[in-house]
């Protein structure tokens, strides 16, 4: 009898506890918004799409053509993923009328989303980028307002600019040599190259990584090389110091929250690791130093009109007078300075050189293009041509040159180093006639339909009102050569028969837009056309061999290229 009582009691237990099982269950299951479509399999199971998702990772390293793939496979230019346990579905959207309409003219119901608040704020805490818009914000990025004044971009950032990309040129001249037509990877050059030119841009001096790569390879006399001119030459590495490798691994260690459904957990355990701490500490122990640096030389001035030489002094001078204007005492060692700067750095580092990598691939890849570009660069500086001698900065900058910046635009269309823009609802609103609550996270995908691919359709009663009108504003893509990289397709002649750029004759939407896009786009053009200029005038980037110039790419601040090879030839 009390065996009896025992297990009815335990059935009325086990009984409560799995209706309580499955009810969590059932509530951990995503919720799909109605009337966007999504895969069904993954909205029965609690983890949703993360192991397809995941798996896609793994095997190609990329997380963003994932995304454009469900509307792919969806047959749908906006589809809902699961990719977050317990939260809302994601929305991603593959059309670039709706991409620029939200960017640029829905900005008090979008805005930056969660996505990247919680991939970018555990890196960069106090600046401006994660957070929403808003007085705190606009506070911390006006720190930066002075950084894209032709002040600092003329007499800091171009100098600097001008002299890093002379020692790129040096070091691939001595590569050139050494390498005898073999191809070489490029992107550590050119990512050294950018970080050179951003560091002293920021604090004022050297980090120097291409220069002691140029050291020694100057005292090697030769490196081994294959019979066959088709593979590859590696080069001796410098040792990297201290200091750039801990900014490498800071900025690196973003890939842990685009890769993990749970960015906050993730962060917290890889935060504690040994090796990730001491770079976190070196890289702030150097930014306050550069601060201190700046503090010095602003000494007793009770003006704060002392002499700038880095975006650190900018940064400084601003918060001086701001302070002053707001009657408060200057934060002169503060968080947000110094993520302020850092995130400048990080900003202004990755994407630029990723850019400048796809540029290489497509320049190479592309030799009627490389041979037109050369050339018009050549006829745009016929007084250094006629000398035989390097452009000068003022040349580079002031040449009118509408095939350069034609090959530039389709440089960032095809190489989509921005590969999505992502925003949050603020109110309950709808897009593409589907109601979506407030707070839900939507991805605008810049790799996929309507950018480098033919859009899906979309009936023209669904889009917003601000979209149907803004309809004839940007011009579409041929979807019969969209795919290809055609600098001609941003030309046209204009009434005095001149050809010139046209930046409306169709979407490209790499820098974003509204008051939340890029901040840096300024400097980026400007370095851009400082490389460009300066390799393709001297160098011939000739064909590397197909099992060297895939077109995969490895996702984490940037969309970056997997390979970037380059062989190299007097031009
Ligand atoms: C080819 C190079 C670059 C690309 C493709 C790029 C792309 C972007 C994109 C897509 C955004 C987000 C825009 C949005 O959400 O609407 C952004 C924001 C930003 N970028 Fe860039 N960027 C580049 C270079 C730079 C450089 C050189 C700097 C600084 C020197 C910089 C600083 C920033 C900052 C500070 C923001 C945050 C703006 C805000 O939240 O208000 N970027 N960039």
């Amino acid at each position: 009898m009390t065996f009896s009582i025992f297990s009815s009691s335990t059935a009325i237990i086990v009984s409560i506890v799995v209706a309580i099982l499955a009810i969590l269950y059932r509530a951990a299951l995503p919720k799909p918004i109605p009337g966007i479509p999504y895969n069904y399999a993954s909205s029965r199971s609690i983890f949703g799409d993360i192991p397809s998702m995941v798996k896609w990772k793994r095997d190609t390293r990329e997380t963003f053509t994932w995304m454009t793939e469900q509307c792919n496979k969806l047959n749908a230019p906006m589809v809902q993923i699961f990719v977050k346990p317990f939260s809302a579905p994601w929305v991603i959207v593959v059309d670039a009328r709706e991409c620029q309409d939200v960017l640029t003219r829905r900005s008090k119901e979008f805005d930056r989303s969660s996505f990247t608040t919680d991939v970018v704020q555990p890196i960069l805490r106090e600046h401006h980028f994660p957070f929403p818009s808003g007085p705190k914000q606009r506070a911390h990025r006006a720190l930066l307002s002075d950084l894209m004044t032709p002040a600092f971009l003329n007499e800091v950032a171009a100098p600097q600019l001008y002299s890093a990309t002379l020692e790129l040129l040096q070091l691939w001249r001595r590569k050139m040599v050494l390498a005898n037509n073999h191809p070489f990877p490029a992107e550590e050059d050119v990512a050294n190259a950018a970080l050179d030119t951003i560091w002293a841009a920021a604090v004022g001096s050297e980090a120097g990584t291409t220069r002691s790569q140029l050291d020694l390879l100057t005292q090697c006399s030769k490196v081994e090389l294959a019979d066959n001119p088709d593979l590859p030459v590696s080069f001796p590495q410098a040792p990297t110091s201290d200091d750039v490798v801990s900014i490498r691994t800071v900025i690196d260690s973003m890939e842990i929250g685009l890769a993990s459904p749970l960015p906050g957990l993730s962060y917290f355990f890889y935060l504690k690791i040994p090796r990730i701490r001491r770079a976190f500490n070196r890289k702030d122990l150097m930014l306050s130093n550069a601060l201190k640096d700046s503090r010095d030389r602003l000494g007793n001035s009770e003006s704060g009109n002392f002499p700038v030489k880095s975006a650190m002094d900018y940064v400084l001078r601003r918060e001086i007078h701001q302070a002053r204007k707001e009657g408060r005492p200057p934060r002169l060692d503060a968080t947000v300075l110094k993520d302020e700067l850092f995130g400048f750095l990080l900003a202004g580092h990755e994407t630029t050189s990723t850019t400048l990598m796809w540029g290489l691939k497509f320049l190479t890849d592309h030799q009627d293009v490389q041979s037109t570009l050369r050339e018009a660069i050549r006829d745009a500086m016929p007084d250094a041509a006629a000398e035989g001698r390097q452009p000068t900065y003022s040349e580079i900058t002031d040449s009118k040159m509408p095939y350069f910046n034609a090959v530039v635009e389709e440089i960032l269309r095809c190489g989509g180093t921005a590969a999505t823009h992502a925003r949050k609802s603020l109110v309950a609103t709808d897009l593409l006639g589907v109601h979506l609550s407030k707070g839900t996270n939507v991805l605008f995908m810049t790799n996929g339909p309507s950018f480098v691919s033919p859009p899906m359709p979309i009936d023209e009663r669904l889009r917003s009102q601000s979209c149907q009108e803004a309809k004839d504003k940007i011009g579409e893509w041929d979807p019969l050569d969209m795919a290809q990289f055609n600098p001609d397709r941003w030309l046209k002649t204009d009434s005095d028969g001149r050809i010139e750029i046209d930046m409306q004759a169709g979407p490209n939407t790499q820098f974003g837009g509204g008051a939340r896009g890029c901040f840096g786009k300024k400097f980026a053009y400007l370095e851009m056309r400082t490389v460009l200029t300066i390799i393709v005038w001297n160098f011939k980037f000739l064909p590397v061999p197909a099992e060297l110039s895939s077109y995969s790419a490895v996702d984490s601040v940037a969309h970056a290229p997997q390979q970037c090879y380059v062989r190299l030839a007097p031009a």
